[in-house]
């Protein structure tokens, strides 16, 4: 049975899209310790796709079980800062409540492949904040918690852009709603069955919706708050003018690194982080890449080395089982932000594309063109699997992968030079 709340269910003050594992680990906890330190804010959460999470989670109340899962044991706790959960498709209860003068923010999160130039997140929330503007409710903060590089602007633009035809509305947008960008980080695996029995034998209730997630957290913000917020930083949540240094550490390191470790570790025969850094060879690879990754960096070497500590660390956490196929998807996606960007930074300064970086690469050209046709879950990268399996050399193969990653980067023949290497002997390797 359903464990009664400990406080009266707070007012909804927040409004979620994506009600995801990390939204319920990462920005739910967040307001949770905001309302343990006397706040009270309520999260209305909205599901993106499958109503599943929804139909879940508004059979026990919106509660759930929430469980820091540390190399040496488990800590979990109920999450009472969901008020009220919906299946997303309702279009009612979602303009309802963003346009409501009492719900000051919209935080989101809806996977990289969310923000793709016809994906429908930024329709959605230009519905939301039409019914905003027609209520008369005043400026929103709409907070864009994934893993993207100035992921504020990039709804921003989305928004605005559908909004175009409207200028009365697209004007409201541009001076009363602001776009706050973030870096989140919190690793967060899909939860399984096996989750589920543990946090029954542990809490004694049948939690159909546990979270899984590592005790380390954090959430850095840029950008105003017109209508107020959470005390996010009773979690130790920071707020800073200029996001990018932060986004490109966590993305180019930690990001970069499990992107590398999914597609090499799947090539090698490996289902999770954990047991893909303690395979030596991938662990090397891991360090090289870190090495070519990190020139570019805003910080001095001893926060970086921080950084890199912490994250060996977490990434040999085995007791949490981050699938390296989850990380796989969406690569078209996740790529340009995690491999892209910094092998752009070491050209602007002059150095050649590091090995490791070209290696990602080209184990994602393989990770395309050998997963069975119609398995691959990326919908951004449209024909490139099957014409990466209908390239005949290592240097198509390349040439292919840059041409659609990076259409500025094709003359760089040093760098698909170097991922046809990769991939030659990746394919002499796996062969
Ligand atoms: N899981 C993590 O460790 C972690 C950590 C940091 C950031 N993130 C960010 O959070 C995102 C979600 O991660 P998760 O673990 O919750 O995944 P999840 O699979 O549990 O949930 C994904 C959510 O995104 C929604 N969604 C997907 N496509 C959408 C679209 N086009 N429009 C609207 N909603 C859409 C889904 O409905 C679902 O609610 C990641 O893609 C990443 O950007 C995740
Ligand atoms: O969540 P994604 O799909 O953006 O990427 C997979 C992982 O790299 C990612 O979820 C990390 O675990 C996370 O970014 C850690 O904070």
């Amino acid at each position: 049975m359903t464990p009664p709340r400990r406080s009266a269910r707070h007012p909804v003050r927040v409004a979620h899209l994506g009600l995801g594992a990390f939204h319920r680990a990462h920005q739910a906890w967040y307001t949770q310790l905001a309302n343990d330190a006397g706040g009270d804010w309520g999260i209305a959460a909205f599901t993106g796709r499958s109503p599943e999470a929804a139909r879940v989670l508004s059979a026990q109340d919106a509660l759930y079980t929430l469980v820091e899962r540390s190399a040496d044991g488990d800590a979990p706790r109920t999450i009472e800062a969901l008020s009220r959960v919906h299946d997303g498709a309702g279009r009612a209860a979602w303009r309802a409540t963003i346009a409501d003068p009492q719900v000051g923010v919209l935080t989101l999160t809806v996977t990289e492949a969310g923000y793709r130039p016809g994906a429908s997140a930024a329709a959605r929330v230009l519905d939301g904040l039409a019914a905003r503007h027609a209520a008369g409710a005043g400026g929103i903060a709409v907070v864009s918690c994934d893993n993207l590089p100035r992921n504020g602007d990039v709804i921003r633009d989305a928004v605005l852009a559908l909004a175009a035809p409207d200028a009365a509305l697209a004007t409201w947008i541009r001076t009363e709603v602001a776009f706050v960008s973030t870096m989140v980080d919190r690793i967060t695996p899909a939860t399984t069955d096996v989750d589920r029995a543990e946090v029954r034998r542990l809490t004694g209730w049948d939690d159909a919706a546990p979270v899984i997630t590592e005790p380390f957290t954090e959430w850095v913000l840029a950008g105003t708050f017109p209508a107020g917020r959470p005390d996010w930083e009773a979690g130790g949540a920071r707020f800073v003018a200029d996001i990018e240094p932060f986004e490109r550490r966590k993305l180019w390191l930690l990001n970069a690194g499990h992107s590398l470790l999914a597609y090499h570790g799947l090539l090698r025969g490996r289902t999770t982080v954990a047991e893909a850094v303690a395979d030596p060879a991938l662990r090397d690879e891991l360090e090289r890449l870190w090495a070519e990754q990190r020139v570019g960096l805003p910080f001095d070497d001893a926060a970086v080395e921080e950084a890199l500590a912490a994250l060996r660390d977490r990434f040999a956490n085995a007791r949490i089982e981050h699938r390296l196929a989850q990380i796989a998807t969406d690569g078209s996606q996740k790529l340009g932000p995690r491999i892209l960007d910094p092998l752009r930074a070491r050209f602007a300064e002059g150095r050649p594309p590091g090995s490791a970086q070209a290696g990602v690469l080209g184990a994602w050209a393989l990770h395309l063109a050998t997963t069975e046709p119609g398995s691959v879950r990326d919908a951004g990268a449209g024909d490139l699997p099957a014409r990466l399996r209908d390239a005949r050399t290592p240097s198509d193969r390349a040439a292919l992968v840059v041409a659609a990653l990076a259409p500025d980067l094709t003359e760089r023949t040093d760098l698909v030079a170097l991922i046809a290497d990769r991939i030659a002997s990746l394919q002499g390797a796996h062969a």
